[in-house]
């Protein structure tokens, strides 16, 4: 006789981010206000959302990842042909295991160092930008003939995110009673950038012991981040009290704010902490029933303003919200998206 298997359990429940539907949120009436209140209160609560039926098919989507997987499947020595340098400048291109590494608000070099021994990670990424965009360095790409196809839609997906990011800033602006392009207005220049990550798979123990993580608690420094994660898991956010799930939604994409979004809206939203470890269902307690987490990957859009800007407090929004910004002690007067950006990521190299 079989016998019914009790439901799997998390150590910790997923964090209740709610789902907010893309449709709605572009919508009119009573339907749209609400989809704007749930992404305000969202991003006031937890500093995320999930967002269903946006603007970029599923299967454009699943193109990206079949993308990523083929690049990060090929030979190392391939991929060593469009090396990442060992500075972030210019921050492109494939970052092999071990070259960088995740910290939050460490400006000091020899607590950075320690930090590498003692909270290593195990990814691989690639860095590009825009493809179109005279403002920013040129993105690394492998000889055609190495990896056929790959320019040409790595182009039409770039545009795609931007377009969805262009849009969710004006449903942010309708959030925040400014003008819909408000925000867009100051993204002219296309300095965002989209890390491409790679997470191979590992022996599940120390993933589980904190021996390694795959990606170190950090907050995004942009503006707004858009994430895209395969079914996998493993991506935790703290709400304030702890590290929670944030279970992968089939056909969702992920959003979240970054410092300057923070800073923006003078901590009315959050730039949460967050960070991938194993996937939660590997953390039950059935140790002999899997070895090795298995690859995952996920690709992240970090929208951010153009570089001169003025990262400062946006109208409407100079009462303090309950999160103290992250960057209150070390976000100077007068500091522009691009040295805010260069701070952060100086640090990771
Ligand atoms: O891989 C993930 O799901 C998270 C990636 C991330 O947080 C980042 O690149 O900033
Ligand atoms: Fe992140």
């Amino acid at each position: 006789m079989g016998s019914i298997e009790a439901p799997r359990k998390f150590y910790t429940e997923p964090a209740d981010v709610p789902v907010v539907d893309y449709r709605a949120l572009k919508g009119t009436g009573e339907t749209h206000q609400n989809a704007l209140a749930q992404l305000d209160r969202a991003f006031r609560t937890y500093g995320f959302a999930y967002i269903s039926n946006h603007s970029i098919p599923q299967q454009k989507v699943d193109e990206a990842f079949a993308w990523s997987s083929r690049f990060f499947k090929l030979p190392e020595q391939v991929k060593a042909k469009v090396p990442h340098p060992a500075s972030n400048d210019p921050h492109r291109g494939w970052v092999h295991d071990g070259l960088s590494h995740v910290s939050q608000m460490v400006f000091d070099r020899d607590e950075v160092q320690e930090l590498r021994k003692t909270s290593p990670e195990r990814k691989e990424t690639l860095e590009t930008g825009s493809p179109f965009s005279k403002e920013v360095p040129e993105n690394k790409w492998l000889p055609e003939g190495d990896f056929p196809g790959h320019k040409a839609f790595f182009e039409s997906w770039w545009h795609d995110c931007t377009e969805l990011n262009h849009s969710l800033l004006q449903s942010l602006c309708e959030c925040l009673q400014l003008e819909q392009d408000y925000l867009s207005r100051n993204q002219t220049k296309n300095i965002c950038h989209m890390s491409w990550q790679y997470y191979p798979s590992m022996p599940l123990k120390p993933l589980q012991n904190s021996e390694f993580k795959r990606l170190n608690a950090h907050t995004d420094f942009g503006q707004l981040t858009l994430l895209f994660q395969d079914a996998v898991g493993g991506l935790e956010i703290h709400d304030g009290e702890k590290f929670r799930p944030i279970v992968p939604i089939p056909n969702t994409v992920v959003i979240n704010v970054g410092d300057m979004l923070e800073r923006q809206t003078n901590g009315r939203w959050k730039s949460a902490l967050h960070r991938v470890v194993a996937p939660s269902q590997f953390m039950i307690p059935k140790e002999d029933e899997v070895d090795d987490v298995i690859d995952r990957y996920s690709i992240a859009y970090f929208g951010t303003p153009d570089p001169d800007s003025i990262v400062s407090t946006l109208p409407g929004c100079e009462v303090k919200g309950q999160w103290n910004p992250n960057m209150i002690g070390t976000w100077a007067d007068n500091m522009t998206a691009s040295t805010w950006i260069e701070k952060r990521i100086a640090m990771e190299y």
